[in-house]
């Protein structure tokens, strides 16, 4: 089921139906190909090697009948044939293992390249791609890389090779009917070559489809509870089936394509083979060739099989790589985060930690999601000078954890300034801003993996005294007792095998073994309970003390001690103060701590 980005978007799968020019498409294989030309020569000379010794055989056996028509003893050369095909199968299994290896290291690096600016990627990108659609890219269509990138090129260039030196070798025999023979394969390589387009289509359209396939299982697997709780079982699996049959339908018809591209390599064959058995014996008869010159051109005929069919081969298989490497193309194209960004003098000292807890001010932003999207943000003003705690209250949709995205440099805002110690965050290097911050999203995600993985995962340097202390902190030193395998209790997929509670202390203790300057817990406590939540309270007004935090609640039980509270509503600032000061002064705030005070007495 389309999903509301898809709808209102080009996801990549969607670009991928335009076919990229056929010069970008030279030049992005040319690059995979680029870092690993020296394997593809040293493959290629073994391969052309072997097929040497392949072009002796004819000309062995062509000696062969001779000396049988003159009574001679023919076991020497029965020895060199044998001698013949033992070592050009010796030699080109080398070769094909040289290229074989060379095709995995292809996949290898353009996964580690992809791998490397995805994860690397700007939110926004995310958000408009499907991850499932990504995923596939990285995994599936790498692949197709293999072959085109190596065996092709090999294939390309030796069957080039050995169909021209068969061709000068069948000329000196006769010419014609050599001519006969070429008539009869360039009609049929005409006929091939309308053929070819066919398989990059069906081969793209497959390769879309099986990019359908994980996101509509990365949709279901993501979301697996309320899959079975909502009895959508057999539609999604409906979708999955049918995104599967789709791939099967354009790979059957790119099977089907590849396939009659083939066969025509020996329609061809067998066809000059009929042709040149008709002239070819006319002319023997007339004595104009030989008996053995006949056979000799025959022998070569057949042997005209093997180069033919791998230049048809590595055409069809660039055109199935020409169908990938447009995919990759297409991820390598969503934009990154910037990486390294020279360091300014503010940045420079506060990520020695010399500048203590760090201050936040908007001034006047405005942002919004996209340029289709209305304002989220339409000049928000506050000043938070650290440390202490400063909490956002207002409706849903106010734009709350907006001001955290933007204080993240997730997103960018589209005027206004946002600055941390005074510097403008887009001044920042990414890592060190990102450094200074301890974050904890609102379903307080959780890592598949164990508990101390995701303990560590934003500081992975961090000592057993500190996780040791974090956990009794966050409260869940108990939890981790109880637990037979402890801190290497393995969570599940999202922290599933966690309660809701745990997984929020989870996020929270890792937040806090990051040692941050800056604090942001967006509704961080929602899902613990009284005790738990009144003892993290402490806890985080004791870290206030030191550190800047900022809190979006909408419980305001919660944040009725910070020393600032800031009000939202429709993605302005409405009032700033104290609960006592706004309780008196604003009437948004007034209404909300009625009702929940009323809630809470019932
Ligand atoms: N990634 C996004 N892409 C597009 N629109 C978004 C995105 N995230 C949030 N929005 C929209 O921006 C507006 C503000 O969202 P935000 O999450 O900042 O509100 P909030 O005040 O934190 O709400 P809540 O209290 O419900 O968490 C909402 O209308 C929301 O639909």
């Amino acid at each position: 089921m389309p999903t509301k980005e898809a709808a209102t978007e080009r996801s990549p799968a969607e670009e991928s139906s335009e076919r990229l020019p056929a010069r970008e498409t030279w030049q992005a294989l040319y690059r995979h190909f680029r870092p690993h030309r020296g394997a593809v020569a040293l493959g290629a000379l073994f391969t052309l090697i072997g097929a040497a010794t392949g072009v002796a055989q004819p000309l062995a056996a062509m000696t062969l009948v001779d000396r049988l028509g003159d009574d001679e003893s023919i076991a020497g050369i029965l020895l060199l044939l044998t001698a013949l095909v033992v070592l050009g199968t010796a030699i080109e299994s080398v070769g094909a293992y040289i290229l074989e290896r060379t095709a995995e290291s292809v996949v290898l690096a353009a996964r580690r390249t992809l791998i490397g600016r995805l994860l690397r990627l700007r939110l926004t990108e995310v958000e408009r791609t499907q991850p499932g659609d990504l995923m596939s890219r990285v995994t599936s269509d790498t692949t197709l890389l293999r072959v085109v990138t190596t065996q092709s090129v090999v294939s390309a260039v030796s069957g080039a090779l050995t169909f021209a030196a068969t061709i000068v070798l069948m000329g000196l025999m006769d010419p014609v009917l050599l001519g006969v023979t070429i008539g009869v394969i360039v009609l049929i390589g005409g006929a091939v070559s309308l053929v070819m387009p066919k398989i990059a289509q069906a081969t793209r359209r497959s390769q879309e489809a099986v990019g359908l396939i994980s996101t509509a299982l990365e949709r279901a697997l993501g979301a697996f509870r309320t899959l079975k709780a909502s009895g959508a079982e057999g539609r999604e699996a409906a979708a999955v089936q049918e995104a599967a049959r789709e791939a099967w339908r354009h790979g059957v018809r790119s099977a089907k394509w590849q396939s009659v591209a083939w066969s025509s390599v020996g329609l061809a064959v067998q066809v000059s083979f009929l042709a040149v058995l008709g002239i070819g014996g006319a002319r023997v008869a007339s004595g104009a060739i030989s008996v053995s010159t006949l056979v000799g051109f025959l022998l070569f005929l057949f042997y005209l099989i093997d180069p033919v069919s791998r230049m048809v081969e590595a055409a069809s298989h660039y055109q199935v790589g020409s169908a990938a490497v447009a995919r990759i193309v297409q991820a390598e194209r969503l934009e990154t985060e910037p990486t390294a960004e020279p360091m300014t003098d503010v940045a420079r000292e506060s990520a020695r930690g010399a500048a203590g807890p760090a201050s936040v001010v908007f001034d006047e932003v405005t942002f919004r999601y996209r340029d289709d999207l209305p304002h989220v943000h339409h000049g928000v003003s506050f000043e938070v000078p650290g440390p202490g705690m400063t909490a956002f209250v207002g409706p849903s949709g106010a734009g709350k954890t907006t001001v955290f995205g933007l204080v993240e440099r997730f997103y960018e805002a589209t005027g206004g300034r946002v600055l941390v110690d005074g510097e403008d965050v887009r001044r920042w290097p990414l890592a060190e801003l990102r450094a200074a911050i301890g974050y904890v999203e609102q379903d307080a995600p959780v890592l598949a993996g164990t508990l101390r993985e995701n303990l560590l995962f934003a500081a992975p340097d961090a000592t057993e005294a500190e996780v040791r202390d974090v956990l009794v902190r966050a409260r869940l030193d108990g939890l981790v007792e109880r637990l037979p395998e402890g801190l290497e209790t393995v969570v599940g997929h999202r922290g599933s095998k966690l309660s809701g509670g745990e997984r929020q202390r989870v996020a929270i203790a890792r937040a806090l073994l990051r040692k941050p300057r800056l604090l942001l817990l967006d509704e961080a406590t929602s899902q613990l309970d009284a005790v738990n939540e009144l003892a993290l309270r402490d806890v985080i007004t004791e870290i206030s003390r030191e550190v800047t935090v900022l809190v979006v609640a909408h419980r305001l039980s919660t944040v009725t001690t910070a020393d600032r509270i800031v009000v939202m509503d429709a993605g302005k600032v409405r009032a700033v103060g104290t609960h006592t000061e706004l309780v008196a002064s604003d009437r948004l705030y007034g209404e909300l701590a009625a009702t929940q005070f009323l809630a809470a007495s019932r």
